[in-house]
């Protein structure tokens, strides 16, 4: 395969990569009813090692949990199985694609008859939004679709069917010649990327929607308010921020296991702070890129050895 990676794990048996199929009926490709994880594995000083990966999968048997879907595959079972998953394909680092789902039997929105099937992908994954984007920052555009609201689906489950509202955001601002959106939730406040949390920066201090502004639970997102508090700053994590505010502030940057530390350097075209990465981003990325590369022995709780 081109991304030279050439085994998936399937319900128990490693198979190849061409062989990880399933069948046109399966209620997950038709309703959206499945959960996923997006979790990546460093090429560390110690060697390969994943990133909270014990909250990641924690957050998996968490999403499954509104719908009513048993995965029946333990953390023992699964952390095992990503392991060797990595050691067979020899990847020092990769992106690591979990899933669980309702699979085939019977359609109908009821998934009462449908299987779960589990099934855990990995690849190399690089810079989630481009290899100059770490340093330089993007551009991005708010999107004229909002957030579904956590009263209408469960925001704070990752959903595959969440992500059509992702795609219709994302897909709208790059043919506006932008890298990313932003996406105001159903009050019009700011929520988050498609696929990335959101932080801002005002004069010295941090602040990041809080949960209920409808936004995922981002594990990255806790990484950032841990570090930055180490080193020193307030930050404000239970806040709701007007679409005003993105204009104002002095430095905006997203966070995600795929997106890690991307600063945002205009939004709608009116630039952000001085149109670049700013200092407090750049503090705060540079530490976790020093973790999550394992320059530093802190957090040694956060990885789990390959
Ligand atoms: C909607 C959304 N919000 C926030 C985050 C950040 O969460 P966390 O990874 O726990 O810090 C992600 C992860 N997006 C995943 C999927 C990306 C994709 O393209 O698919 C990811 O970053 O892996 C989201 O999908």
């Amino acid at each position: 395969d081109e991304m030279d990676v050439d085994t998936i794990w399937m319900d128990g048996e490693f198979v190849d990569w061409d062989e990880a199929q399933i069948h046109v009926l399966t209620h997950g490709l038709h309703y959206g009813s499945g959960v996923f994880e997006g979790a990546r594995c460093y090429d560390t000083a110690q060697g390969p090692a994943i990133f909270r990966w014990e909250e990641h999968l924690e957050r998996l048997y968490q999403s499954a949990k509104p719908y009513e879907m048993e995965i029946d595959h333990t953390v023992e079972e699964l952390t095992e199985a990503t392991i060797e998953l990595i050691r067979r394909q020899e990847l020092p680092s990769c992106y690591i694609r979990p899933i669980a789902f309702y699979g085939y039997d019977s359609l109908g929105v009821s998934p009462r008859n449908c299987p779960t099937k589990t099934a855990i992908a990995v690849w190399p994954w690089g810079a989630y939004l481009g290899e100059e984007a770490i340093e330089r920052g993007i551009d991005v555009m708010i999107s004229s679709w909002r957030k579904h609201a956590s009263s209408q689906i469960p925001t704070n489950a990752k959903t595959t069917g969440l992500y059509v509202n992702s795609m219709l955001a994302g897909e709208e601002a790059r043919r506006n010649g932008y890298a990313e959106a932003i996406v105001l939730n159903k009050e019009g406040n700011v929520a988050e990327g498609p696929g990335e949390n959101i932080f801002l920066v005002r004069d010295g201090e941090i602040y990041t929607p809080g949960l209920s502004e409808s936004i995922l639970d981002g594990i990255t997102r806790d990484t950032v308010i841990t570090l930055a508090e180490d080193l020193g700053y307030t930050v404000h994590d239970n806040v709701s921020i007007s679409r005003g505010e993105l204009n104002t502030a002095d430095e905006l940057f997203f966070t995600g296991s795929a997106a890690e530390v991307t600063p945002i350097r205009k939004v709608d075209n009116v630039v952000v702070g001085d149109g670049s990465r700013g200092p407090i981003t750049e503090e705060v990325q540079s530490r976790f890129f020093e973790v999550v590369e394992r320059e530093t022995d802190e957090y040694d709780e956060w990885f789990t050895y390959v």
